[in-house]
């Protein structure tokens, strides 16, 4: 589905309209520190279960700096990427739908906005509620995400999804077992904290049999 075929390095501008660096000094217990950080967006992320055929659905795509991520754990070379050694198949992740507030309108009316634009269903924002917020990198950005929970049923289906411009993501629909196994005790995979939590999130509290 990635579809990629050439990577390579450059310097980050200095107007990306998505990372700033800064160096951000403080004095504490009297002694002058700093701290090296990313100004990024804050982000919201929403849980999606199809009642219908009880399946959460995940999105996925190929992320850049997952992919960066992996090749510099492996201390591989940006110079000329192999992409027969490393292929771009590894920084594929599996995510929830999630999305950044880079828009003047309300949160839970971006959630909303994303959920259609990645994974084709068309809810109002009173069927939206709001789970937990918390801070992400936080050694690096301390970017604020609000995650969210929202039920669809099939009738709310009114595209195939996939995002908007030139985005490239795939909607996964998975079973309560399949979601299981990406929790488990010894699971290793590509998705974000904040997937794995909400998964958590959603045994213990909404799927079929939860106590809560
Ligand atoms: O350098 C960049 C960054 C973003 N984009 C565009 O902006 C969109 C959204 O950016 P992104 O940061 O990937 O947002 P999300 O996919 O919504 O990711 C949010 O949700 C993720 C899952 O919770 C978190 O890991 C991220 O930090 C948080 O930004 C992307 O699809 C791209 O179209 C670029 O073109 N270039």
């Amino acid at each position: 589905m990635e579809n990629v075929s050439k990577i390579w390095l450059g310097p980050l501008p200095e107007d990306s309209p998505y990372v700033k660096p800064f160096r951000l000094y403080y004095v504490q217990n009297g002694v002058e520190k700093n701290w090296d950080l990313l100004k990024v967006h804050d982000s919201v992320a929403i849980i999606l279960y199809n009642t219908s055929r009880q399946k959460l659905v995940l999105v996925r795509q190929f992320r850049p700096a997952v992919y960066h991520g992996i090749i510099s754990s492996a201390q591989g070379n940006f110079d000329k990427v192999d992409l027969k050694e490393f292929p771009p198949a590894i920084g594929v992740t599996l995510e929830l739908c999630a999305g950044i507030v880079d828009k003047s309108k309300s949160w839970v009316e971006i959630a909303r906005e994303e959920v259609v634009e990645e994974c084709g269903y068309d809810v109002p924002v009173e069927r939206i509620e709001e789970v937990m917020v918390y801070r992400s990198g936080v050694g690096s950005s301390g970017a604020k995400q609000t995650m969210y929970y929202c039920e669809v049923t099939d009738a709310d289906k009114a595209t195939s999804g996939g995002g908007v411009d030139d985005e490239i993501i795939e909607v996964v629909e998975l079973s309560l077992e399949e979601a299981k196994r990406m929790i488990q005790q010894g699971a290793v995979n590509n998705s974000p904290p904040s997937c794995l939590m909400g998964l958590m999130w959603f045994f213990a509290n909404r799927a079929p049999g939860a106590k809560a």
